[in-house]
């Protein structure tokens, strides 16, 4: 990988045509060569790289695949989802305008998030001594925060905390549970996901335009094992049955 990415580095730095690209890598190399030495070096642009696409492939990749799985068992939600669709945007591939409008596929995005979220933990090192909820917590501690416990309990989203149901996003995010951060799937200040706005338009997309050409359901040769290998994921994989939908 270090390789490639090394080589596309290097095409880019060559190439004839004005700038270095007008995406991120473009924006780092440029950054680097107007910083003369101050800036990142290629080693860390290389790591910058790698960062952003182990970060942002699996990730988005297993929240699609847990959206499929849920809309595939609720099929009056994949529905509702799919007249949505259809009567913002049409049989057409979607727009930044008309995706915009889209209510209920954010809302089913975020509870699959919720119940499926494929970041299964963060940490935090604590940089002072200091008390939280009564329990001290030394200078130096790592705390893990176990985002599936926090996603599933009912003293913060309700008695109905272990069901697929989207309608609890009605109000935003901040509305849906007891605790206006209770959905940690891109975890929370300053270090929290970048490609959170990026990963949402991108499934947004995708959805849409599978519910606007299939309905699906769930194979029989179906296995539920949710596994964390990095990322939360279907061990034996998702087998969907899909059928041409005619608008
Ligand atoms: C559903 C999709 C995604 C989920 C659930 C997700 C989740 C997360 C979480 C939980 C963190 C850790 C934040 C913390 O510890 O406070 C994180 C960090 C990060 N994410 Fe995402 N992410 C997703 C998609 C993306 C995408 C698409 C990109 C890039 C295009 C991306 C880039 C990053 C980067 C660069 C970091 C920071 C890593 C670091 O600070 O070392 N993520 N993400």
């Amino acid at each position: 990988m270090r390789g490639t990415l090394f080589n596309i580095i290097q095409n880019r730095l060559n190439s004839k045509v004005s700038g270095y690209g007008d995406d991120l890598l473009g924006l780092m190399i440029e950054s680097a060569h107007k910083q003369k030495g101050m800036g990142l070096n290629t080693d860390e642009i290389i790591d910058e790289c790698k960062t952003f696409f182990f970060a942002g492939h699996a990730t988005t990749s297993h929240m699609l695949a847990w959206t499929m799985f849920l809309l595939s068992i609720n099929r009056k939600w994949q529905d509702k989802l799919r007249e949505e669709v259809v009567r913002e945007c049409g049989t057409e591939i979607p727009n930044s305008e008309n995706i915009s409008k889209l209510k209920l596929v954010p809302m089913a995005l975020s509870e699959a998030l919720r119940l499926y979220c494929p970041v299964i933990m963060t940490m935090r090192q604590a940089s002072k001594d200091m008390n939280l909820g009564g329990i001290p917590i030394p200078k130096g501690m790592i705390l893990t925060i176990p985002i599936p416990i926090i996603h599933r309990k009912k003293e913060i989203w309700g008695d109905n905390a272990e069901e697929f149901n989207p309608q609890r996003f009605e109000n935003g995010i901040a509305k849906a549970a007891k605790h206006p951060n209770a959905l940690l799937a891109f975890s929370i200040g300053p270090r929290a996901c970048v490609g959170q706005n990026f990963a949402m338009m991108e499934a947004k997309i995708v959805i849409a335009m599978i519910l606007q050409r299939f309905s699906f359901s769930l194979s029989p040769d179906y296995k539920h094992k949710p596994d964390d290998m990095l990322t939360l994921q279907p061990q034996y994989g998702l087998p969907i049955v899909f059928k041409p939908f005619a608008v």
